[in-house]
């Protein structure tokens, strides 16, 4: 099994001490072999972080960036804006950004884009409601988002969060998530060929030091989104433990 990542999105939490504080723990916890680990903190905190992870295995990500380079987009950041800082991976079309920011399909595949030309990795984020889950919708939902919000040629990491499972301590089961992981891979060769078979992909839906081995050990899983659980620097070290050993 190839190399896995853990990325912690920290959402919109924490003050610049308390992510010094957690960074800090974290490198001095990290088992001898880690995974890919990447943290995603504000955007505010970046340049901090930058600095401080620089030297070490922990890679950084932000949350969003905008599909232009630069211009009059109040609020916004690039994604070469990200790269200058530092940081490597963004994350793309979370459903919390999806719901609350109005983001299409669409947006999110030009964000892919726009982030692919700057030298970040993207790691595009698709998932279901329960209703969709309930009515038995929902690979039908999943299908169409691959197809609207991954750019042709996408060479980046693709995160499957149930809605349902995000921050509700309810994870998808791990028939659950074998099932979807297995009708995302056979998606991804329909949609992008051989080049399907390569692109990781990563479960999230609150994930933690109890849930991780056994998700992480599900075929087909490159790694885990990790919510609430990324904000705790022993429930983090643990699930990277977990990834070090699947
Ligand atoms: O949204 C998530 C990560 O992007 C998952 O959040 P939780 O791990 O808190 O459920």
């Amino acid at each position: 099994m190839s190399r896995q990542i853990i990325v912690g999105n920290w959402k919109m939490n924490g003050t610049s001490r308390d992510s010094q504080v957690l960074v800090q723990a974290l490198l001095a916890g990290l088992p001898p072999s880690v995974p890919d680990v990447v943290v995603c903190p504000p955007f505010t905190q970046l340049a901090l972080l930058s600095d401080a992870l620089k030297p070490t295995a922990v890679a950084l990500g932000a949350q969003d960036c905008h599909k232009d380079v630069s211009g009059a987009h109040t609020g916004d950041i690039s994604a070469s804006m990200l790269t200058d800082l530092g940081v490597s991976y963004v994350i793309l079309g979370h459903s919390e950004r999806r719901q609350e920011h109005g983001e299409l399909d669409e947006t999110v595949r030009e964000k892919a884009v726009a982030a692919g030309k700057a030298g970040l990795t993207p790691i595009v984020c698709i998932g279901e409601t329960e209703d969709q889950r309930d009515s038995g919708e929902h690979f039908d939902t999943l299908g169409w988002q691959i197809k609207g919000s991954l750019p042709d040629g996408f060479s980046g990491i693709l995160a499957y969060e149930p809605i349902w499972a995000i921050g509700t301590g309810r994870a998808a089961t791990t028939d659950e998530i074998a099932e979807t992981m297995k009708f995302l891979r056979e998606e991804l060769v329909r949609q992008f060929g051989e080049a399907g078979k390569t692109i990781r992909i990563l479960y999230g839906g609150s994930v933690n030091d109890k849930n991780a081995a056994s998700i992480l050990a599900i075929t087909d899983v490159a790694g885990a989104l990790v919510g609430g659980a990324s904000l705790k620097a022993e429930a983090f070290l643990s699930i990277i433990g977990a990834a070090s050993a699947a």
